[in-house]
């Protein structure tokens, strides 16, 4: 068994497809012209999110059993050429979902507190107490738009903090609501975007949600709300978000996905109420090790023909 791995993986995933077969390990290879060779003769194929999976690139090779994805978002991955192939589809269902909702908190604390500036001004010199006064989240309102994984794993901790909590999103099965029982309040897109002082974002990327916010549904946030997107750069309007964030309709952002990656000469770097990560929300050693562990194993399962609960329907 060849498996050709084209992104950054821990060691411990690694190390365990080595045991069962070949492994071609370049964390580069994603971006490298050679791509569509190293995987000729490959059986499994393991990405993670930069690695763009398109009917073309599935062609060179033609005896891809299945497809691991090092995360949960898929949209890099063509899904219908990989269904037209029958190749299997696994992802780390979970196992990045924790780390996303701290990382969540960490910037909700960070537009609370400014530990960093604060500890800069000190660097310079200055004790300003009153520049650093901050506020508490306890008792603001968050607004979760999609409550899967992750947004159910945010508002637990939310209701610990003693926020508020409302949610958006449409297709929850009916007994998954139960949300109150993560004390979600479900409500419409509108209201949450303009009922919220945090909004965080939790949708995948795909038709439905490309633009989901956009310049309209930006007029109906707070001026004082703080918009975090940790889903995918697509789902906001960066044109939009721009000109809210300019004109003090919307107090600040914090992006760790953005439609272009890394954003180069984005007009969002210029802003000072806005916190930029690279992608970073769900990367912790303990997630990747959970994330190389999972894939590794739920696709040699599926090698073996067992059952896989990280198999993508498709
Ligand atoms: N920045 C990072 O490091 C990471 C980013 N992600 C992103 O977060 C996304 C969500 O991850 P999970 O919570 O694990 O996925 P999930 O599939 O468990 O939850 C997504 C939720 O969004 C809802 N949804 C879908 N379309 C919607 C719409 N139009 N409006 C409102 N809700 C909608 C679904 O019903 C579902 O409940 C991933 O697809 C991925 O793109 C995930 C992990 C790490
Ligand atoms: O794939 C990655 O490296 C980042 C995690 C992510 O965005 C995801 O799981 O969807």
């Amino acid at each position: 068994m060849k498996t050709v791995i084209t992104e950054l993986n821990w060691a411990k995933g690694n190390e365990i497809l080595t045991k069962v077969g070949e492994i071609i390990y370049d964390p580069d290879l994603w971006k490298k012209q050679d791509l569509p060779k190293v995987i000729q003769d490959a059986d499994v194929l393991i990405v993670r999110n930069q690695t763009k999976v398109t009917r073309l690139l599935l062609q060179s090779a033609p005896g891809l059993k299945v497809i691991g994805r090092l995360g949960v978002g898929l949209d890099n991955i063509d899904l219908q050429a990989v269904k037209d192939r029958n190749i299997a589809l696994v992802c780390a269902k979970n196992a990045n979902s924790i780390s996303v909702a701290e990382y969540v908190f960490a910037v909700m604390f960070t537009f609370a507190r400014h530990p960093a500036e604060a500890t800069v001004s000190v660097k310079q010199g200055y004790w300003d107490r009153k520049r650093y006064t901050g506020a508490e989240i306890y008792g603001k309102t968050l607004g979760l738009i999609g409550i899967g994984e992750i947004g159910t794993r945010i508002a637990i901790r939310a209701n610990a903090f003693g926020m508020n909590i409302i949610g958006y999103d449409p297709f929850l099965p009916p007994y998954e609501l139960a949300t109150s029982d993560f004390g979600v309040k479900l409500a419409s897109l509108e209201e949450v975007i303009s009922c919220s002082d945090f909004i965080s974002l939790h949708v995948p990327l795909n038709k439905s949600t490309r633009y989901l916010i956009n310049k309209q549904v930006l007029k109906l946030a707070k001026p004082t709300a703080i918009i975090i997107n940790s889903a995918r750069g697509g789902v906001i309007d960066e044109k939009a978000l721009y000109e809210a964030l300019v004109s003090g309709k919307l107090a600040g952002a914090a992006l760790d996905v953005l439609e272009r990656e890394p954003p180069l000469d984005s007009s969002l770097l210029e802003l000072n109420n806005i916190i930029l990560t690279p992608h970073i929300a769900g990367l912790t050693e303990e997630s990747q090790i959970k994330t190389s562990v999972m894939v590794a194993r739920e696709v040699i399962k599926v090698l073996n023909g067992e059952p896989s609960s990280c198999l993508v329907n498709m």
